[in-house]
């Protein structure tokens, strides 16, 4: 396994600033973190672009930076974003540019007050000191969750709700997923535990996927044998589930309706030992432009990438009642991935969420054509709303005489994993429950 070996020591990082071009290049290190954040965020609070693509952006700008100080950035910036409401609120006593102040509170958060207090003027010092003492418990749920209010009261109707928030709001570990076509978990798995450079991250296996395995932090696994092999990829245990759902057998047509890149179809493919029939569906070409390379590193040769006009389209007309199993992993606010994306809750309006649910039903009403008698429509989401979940299957139930819902116990009968259980026959994870990230997934069968 090859990986990233670059010591970065103190002596390096202190030349690395030495030649930065940047304006703030003479500062103290953390003062210039605090400069670099809060630049950061005068672009990614405009929510014009996902805050992972502003990074990136940003990153190239700034090529001087070395991996540290890049991590460093990220955290801070991902952290403020999680928490940016209740920042927002500490942050309107404080003195100097409202985003240096935001930035103060990230890195308090990430790299620890210590460090960032003394670089911090007086007047910094007595505000922080102030805002750090505010009894949390006297700041509105809302706020105190950074959650904008519609979102906010609709997860306040989930069963726990403040748990479900707070781990919203926390960070995710890094899910790998191994290639059933090549490989088994548990060689991996070994293999990864015997790694000296690898103890920080603590390797496990996921509880519930059997092709799972997770760690905390994220080294650079792109530059893994493993991964270039293709033998792993980076999949949510939650996403992974999802794939167990769907059973396909090896000889089946099936079809992943909204594919996008790949993360479904990959594991899909190998589950049908890249036999059979597999369509990957999308109407962005440039997502399925990404699945193609992950399909040739996975071996699968039974997968047929196919841009799609709409859910109308002629090609998918043509495969009307063909399908032993369609996928439906709809477009959907994302609610569930907010730990990985937490920009979104600040991305996404009442209305998007309206418009998305209309494109949801027509997607699964088209999709619904294609599949056979006797098989089975997947609809699933990365959502915890309602509105885009059981809603919506129960809304396409009524309209379906055709279909009824097969509860999920019985779809995986003895693969079922142990402590996963159907609400009313429907897969709800949670992250504060299943430490996945938030996921829904019904099976249809058509008579
Ligand atoms: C949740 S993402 C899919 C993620 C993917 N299944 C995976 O596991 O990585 C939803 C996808 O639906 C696609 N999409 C949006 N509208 C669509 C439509 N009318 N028909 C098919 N796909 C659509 C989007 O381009 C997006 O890639």
């Amino acid at each position: 396994m090859k990986k990233n070996t670059t010591k970065h020591t103190k002596k390096q990082t202190i030349k690395r600033h030495a030649n930065t071009t940047s304006s703030f290049a003479k500062l103290p290190i953390l003062q210039q973190r605090i400069q670099q954040v809060a630049q950061v965020l005068d672009k990614v609070l405009k929510f014009n672009h996902p805050a992972d693509a502003v990074l990136s952006a940003w990153f190239k700008e700034n090529r001087q930076l070395g991996g540290r100080d890049r991590g460093e950035v990220a955290e801070a910036v991902f952290d403020i974003l999680r928490h940016l409401r209740f920042y927002r609120h500490l942050a309107e006593s404080g003195v100097g540019p409202a985003h240096q102040r935001l930035a103060i509170l990230g890195l308090v958060h990430t790299v620890g007050q210590e460090k960032v207090q003394e670089v911090l003027d007086v007047a910094q010092q007595d505000w922080l000191m102030r805002v750090l003492k505010i009894d949390q418990g006297t700041v509105a749920a809302a706020v105190r969750f950074s959650l904008p209010d519609w979102l906010f009261e609709t997860l306040q109707q989930q069963e726990n709700p403040e748990a479900l928030m707070q781990a919203l709001n926390t960070k995710a570990p890094l899910d790998l997923r191994v290639n059933p076509l090549k490989v088994e978990r548990d060689a991996i798995l070994t293999a990864l535990q015997a790694d000296d450079a690898l103890r920080l991250f603590n390797v496990q296996a996921t509880p519930y996927s059997p092709w799972g395995i997770r760690l905390e932090g994220k080294p650079a696994i792109n530059r893994w044998t493993f991964f270039e092999k293709g033998e792993i990829e980076v999949q949510d245990e939650g996403s992974q589930l999802l794939c167990l759902l769907v059973s396909p057998r090896r000889t089946d047509m099936v079809i992943d309706f909204c594919a996008g890149a790949g993360g479904k179809t990959l594991l899909l493919g190998a589950m049908m030992r890249s036999q059979g029939r597999l369509y990957a569906f999308d109407v962005s070409g440039a997502r399925l432009a990404k699945a193609k390379p992950r399909i040739a590193r996975s071996g699968l040769s039974n997968v047929m990438c196919v841009q799609i006009e709409n859910e109308n389209d002629v090609r998918v007309k043509r495969l009307q009642g063909k399908a032993h199993r369609v996928l439906v992993d709809a477009p959907c606010s994302g609610v569930g991935t907010l730990r990985r994306n937490p920009d979104l809750k600040w991305r996404q309006t009442p209305q998007d969420l309206a418009e998305l649910t209309a494109l949801q039903a027509r997607i699964l009403e088209k999709a619904s054509r294609c599949v056979a008698s006797g098989g089975r429509l997947i609809y699933s989401t990365c959502s915890l709303l309602p509105q885009e979940n059981e809603q919506q299957v129960e809304a396409f139930l009524a309209n379906h005489p055709a279909f009824t819902l097969v509860p999920f116990e019985q779809v995986l009968g003895d693969r079922l994993p142990k402590g996963l259980q159907s609400v009313n026959g429907m897969l709800k994870l949670r992250p504060d429950v299943h430490g996945t990230d938030g996921f829904f997934a019904a099976v249809l069968e058509k008579a």
